[in-house]
């Protein structure tokens, strides 16, 4: 009920701005939703004027009285009545395409924009195919419902008050003996709704798992062919999608028996209206055409009575889904968005440290990471973050430009805590590499240029070159000019990251975080990624996760991190002295290297 309400407010919040189409839309329907109700009394009518015809032909004395004009004009308002009805449901339906279309376009923008807004938790939270079903799959659902159900909806509401309306304005006894089975047709529409309803979100958890499986082995697919392991990813697909068909298949099942159920109360309910129609014609003081007429005319309401329950049921399993589309989508839209001080102070320089002050921080409530972490980098420093895997590297990176804001303590740039800074200026003054660099669709240069769109062809060379890559771009045959996106253009791992550290390069920012790579490089490459990350350091003050120690031998500040505490800081030489954790990891390393 909660996601029923939910999803009214949603979609009301997307349709508001289309209430004028939305309006002329249910005129539409209305004018013919009229033509449905009112035509069946011209078939009454005419068929009342064809038996006084009739009967006038049939006795030689009024044989001259007998005209068709009157049953010919009243078929041609008959022709022309389910006429309107056609071209108004035709103008009603394109009115309500575009609506589904423009707001599902509307609820695209406002996603993808939202998702630029959020917190970096939710990405980190949720998987990349998850996110995306919102996209494709969810927005889908909603799009279809919309298209198609919001017509047939309204025509439901609209053709069911009409009719109520028709039938009590011709015959009131009749139109009781036509709702008679009433009782009978909700219970059975209910318990069949509820079936179907608990087979359709069956159904969707069932997809959902299929998709999360697809996804997992798709981007695991390497992984699978390494291990042998084809055998057993099929197995698992087949186990998972036998489950999907067969809830679909009851989805199905449920949803199909409910056009027959109510086609059989149709039947029962004209059999009912034939035979009090017909004892209310021999007992009451009807003429036989008049009587005639409505019975006939009641045949046809009692034909069409259940139809709006049978569209709404049978569109049923579609609004479903557009409700759980609906509140997936609301969930994103819930979410915090990245907190920003309005306006916030601006930042330009960092004159002389950055710290971390008793820093705690938890991802998780109640689940602290770190706790109690104070670093000191004073301008132009480099300090290099090292220790065992999970012990809060990362971490610290994601606090040093508001990833995530701490829970106690602080992180300052000359000593204003980094809350104070505007975003905006904050990310522009803090340049990170990633291990794993993601390039974007677009040129070499676009992506070099990438967090600076305006700068010159002469910056992005000059950018590649400190990178170590521009040789290897200026050997392409289209350069800088060369598609990323292309299949004849696949990028070794440490090409991309050379091409990223370019594009960090450009922004020029004052303090850099450096992910190192730990992926398989060849040592080639792997001096040359040290090279260019040696010359985008120079100058700056920068924080380094460091894997392979050798790199960091130079760094003004070592600091060992270890379950979220800092064990040991200082530099090489006097950590080495100290003969503890970082001493026994170096020596380790070095036997391998
Ligand atoms: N988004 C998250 N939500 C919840 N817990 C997280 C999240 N990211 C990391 N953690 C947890 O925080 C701890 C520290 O992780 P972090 O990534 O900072 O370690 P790390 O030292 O960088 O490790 P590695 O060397 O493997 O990259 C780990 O226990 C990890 O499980």
């Amino acid at each position: 009920m909660t996601d029923l309400k939910n999803a009214g407010r949603y979609y009301a919040h997307y349709l508001r701005r289309y209430w004028l189409g939305m309006l002329v839309a249910m005129v539409l329907i209305s004018i013919s939703t009229w033509c449905i109700v009112v035509a069946p009394t011209y078939l009454g009518r005419a068929i009342e004027e064809l038996t006084t015809y009739l009967q006038h032909w049939a006795n030689p004395a009024t044989r001259g009285q007998a005209s068709f004009a009157q049953f010919d004009r009243t078929i041609i308002i008959y022709i022309l009545l389910y006429f309107g009805d056609a071209s108004t449901i035709l103008f009603a339906s394109l009115i309500l395409a575009r609506v589904a279309s423009f707001s599902t376009g509307t609820m695209r923008v406002g996603l993808f924009r939202k998702m630029q807004r959020m917190q970096v938790q939710y990405f980190d939270q949720h998987s990349d195919g998850d996110i995306l079903a919102r996209y494709t799959s969810d927005l889908d659902n909603i799009f279809n419902a919309m298209n198609q159900a919001l017509l047939e909806l309204f025509l439901a509401i609209a053709q069911f008050v009409g009719i109520l309306l028709m039938m009590f304005n011709q015959n009131v006894q009749l139109a009781w003996v036509t709702m008679a089975s009433t009782p009978v047709a909700l219970v059975i529409a209910g318990w069949v709704i509820h079936q179907a309803s608990v087979s359709v979100n069956a159904q969707q958890d069932d997809i959902g798992r299929l998709n999360g499986y697809i996804n997992e082995q798709v981007t695991g697919q390497k992984v699978i062919i390494t291990n042998g392991l084809q055998a057993d990813s099929i197995r698992g697909f087949d186990a998972l999608n036998a489950k999907w068909r067969q809830t679909a298949l009851r989805g199905q099942i449920w949803s199909g028996v409910l056009n027959p159920l109510m086609g059989g109360m149709s039947l029962l309910n004209t059999a009912i209206v034939i035979f009090f129609g017909s004892w209310l014609a021999v007992s009451g003081s009807m003429s036989q055409g008049a009587a005639l007429a409505l019975v006939v005319v009641f045949v046809n309401y009692a034909q069409q009575y259940y139809q709006p329950l049978i569209s709404f049921t049978s569109l049923y399993s579609m609004i479903q889904l557009a409700i759980t589309g609906a509140r997936r989508i609301d969930e994103v839209r819930n979410q915090p968005d990245e907190i920003s001080p309005q306006p916030g102070l601006p930042l330009t320089q960092i004159h002389d440290a950055i710290q971390l002050n008793d820093v705690h921080f938890s991802y998780l409530p109640g689940k602290e990471i770190l706790h109690g972490v104070d670093i000191t980098v004073h301008t132009g420093e480099m300090v290099a973050l090292v220790g065992p895997t999970g012990s809060g590297k990362t971490t610290v990176m994601n606090l040093l430009n508001r990833f995530y804001d701490v829970d106690a303590g602080s992180v300052t740039f000359d000593g204003t805590d980094i809350r104070d800074f505007a975003l905006p200026a904050l990310r522009a003054h803090v340049g990170i590499v990633l291990q794993d660099p993601q390039l974007f669709s677009g040129t070499i240069a676009d992506n070099i240029r990438f967090g600076d769109p305006e700068a010159d062809m002469t910056a992005v060379i000059a950018a590649a070159k400190q990178a170590n890559i521009h040789d290897f771009i200026a050997s392409l045959p289209a350069g800088y000019d060369t598609p990323v996106s292309d299949e004849q253009s696949v990028f070794s791992a440490g090409q991309k990251q050379l091409m990223s550290i370019a594009r960090t390069i450009l922004t020029n920012p004052k303090l850099l975080i450096l992910d190192e790579a730990t992926s398989n490089v060849d040592t080639v490459t792997e001096a040359k990624i040290q090279a260019a990350m040696d010359n985008v350091i120079q100058g700056r003050t920068s924080f380094v996760i460091a894997h392979r120690l050798k790199t960091i031998l130079n760094a003004d500040k070592i600091v060992v991190l270890q379950a979220g505490k800092i064990i040991e800081q200082g530099t090489h030489d006097e950590l080495l002295a100290e003969n503890g954790f970082y001493a026994e990891l170096y020596h380790n390393q070095m036997v391998f290297e």
